[in-house]
């Protein structure tokens, strides 16, 4: 999938801007502070509908704005999707070809966006929701019943809670395990299964970006006592659960973390090494993502330059050749390896919120 025309209006420093991509690697080139990442940033919202650096969306609106917009038009098989993501008069609004969607999963479901970013080895050294989102990310593209059964096992998980908080009766406990056991073993399954599918691509990644330290092993842990059930692990916990006044076993514990021959522990890992190792992930996904779905998820990679050195930057670059995904790519200075030939790239300057075509 590409897009192939983007329209912002005060996202960050960007007033208005209007960008024609091109089907292969767009280069967004400028001096710090410019408003590079804000274009990704704003790729990211269409399929998050969240921003990878900042934990509330208001914080994207111009400052002194009311009114924030974020327009793509879509190439995605033979099909052109109009997406829009709008605020105004303080309210969020997202629009698929003209229509508002009642549902925020309407519009991210159209759109997907995978995107290596300075704060990205979070995936890697972060809290667990870090990991347990990547892999629930793929499974809303790839599972039809993805989103009721997730709402299933939140709202099952809340009202479990609400009841073990109340401490006024453990009436209806019994309920809501089912729900949880239902809709959580569904999830488990699927985390699974995606992580099996993931790690042979991984693995090769792996090979190509980190050679130094073997082969990976990857480690899911589901969330509850492996020996165990869901449900045996819920009515055994049940008494420490009350005490604690949460519940303490489910997929809302799931981790999974890439262990490697030269680096079993994470700690073990150089800050570096974590980045590479979340962006072999993330290039996992994007290929994993091309095989389930058909067609490639948009790749940004925000200060690449900057995060890798100029072998592994090539190294990606090789990689990159190979495959047919369009890339959003940011940086100080031009790109200092060459891209394939094969593909498009366009160049683009960007100073003081304005964006303008060099090449
Ligand atoms: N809500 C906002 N309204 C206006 N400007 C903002 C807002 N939030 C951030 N900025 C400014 O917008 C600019 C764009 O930041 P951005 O991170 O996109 O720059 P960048 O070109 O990626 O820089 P760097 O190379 O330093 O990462 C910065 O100067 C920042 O201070």
């Amino acid at each position: 999938m590409e897009i192939t025309e983007l329209r912002l209006g005060n996202v960050r420093n960007l007033a208005q801007s209007e960008i024609g991509l091109v089907v292969g690697l767009n280069e967004f080139v400028g001096a710090n502070g410019a408003g590079k990442t804000s274009v990704l940033e704003a790729v990211f919202m269409l399929s998050h509908g969240r921003s990878f650096r900042a934990v509330r969306r208001e914080s994207l609106i111009r400052f002194g704005c009311e009114s924030l917009e974020v327009f793509a038009l879509v190439q995605r098989n033979s099909s052109l999707r109009r997406l829009g993501l709008s605020r105004r008069k303080g309210d969020w609004s997202a629009r698929v070809d003209g229509a508002e969607v009642v549902s925020l999963a309407q519009l991210l479901s159209e759109i997907a966006v995978v995107c290596f970013e300075p704060g990205s080895h979070e995936l890697i050294s972060g809290a667990a929701d870090e990991r347990r989102h990547f892999v629930d990310w793929a499974l809303f593209h790839v599972e039809r019943d993805y989103v009721e059964i997730a709402r299933r096992f939140r709202r099952a998980l809340k009202q479990r809670n609400a009841l073990l908080r109340s401490g006024v009766s453990t009436e209806g406990l019994d309920a809501w395990d089912a729900e949880l056991v239902r809709s959580g073993t569904v999830l488990d399954e699927w985390r699974q299964k995606y992580l099996a599918a993931l790690l042979p691509g991984v693995e090769e990644l792996a090979k190509r970006l980190l050679p130094e330290l073997g082969v990976p092993t990857l480690k899911y842990q589901r969330g509850w006592p492996v020996e165990l059930t869901f449900e045996e692990a819920l009515s055994q916990r049940r008494e420490r659960d009350l005490e604690r006044a949460h519940t303490g076993s489910g997929p809302h514990r799931a981790d999974w973390r890439l262990s490697f021959p030269a680096a079993p522990e994470r700690e073990h890992l150089s800050r570096g090494q974590e980045k590479l190792t979340a962006l072999v992930c993330l290039l996992g996904q994007a290929e994993l993502f091309h095989k389930q779905c058909g067609d490639w998820p948009i790749l940004c990679l925000d200060d690449l330059a900057s995060e890798l050195d100029l072998d592994h930057q090539q190294r990606v670059f090789g990689w990159l050749s190979a495959i047919d995904a369009q890339v959003l790519l940011t940086g100080t200075a031009p790109l200092a390896v060459t891209p394939s030939p094969l593909r498009q790239h366009a160049r683009f300057h960007v100073e003081q919120g304005r964006v303008e075509r060099l090449l």
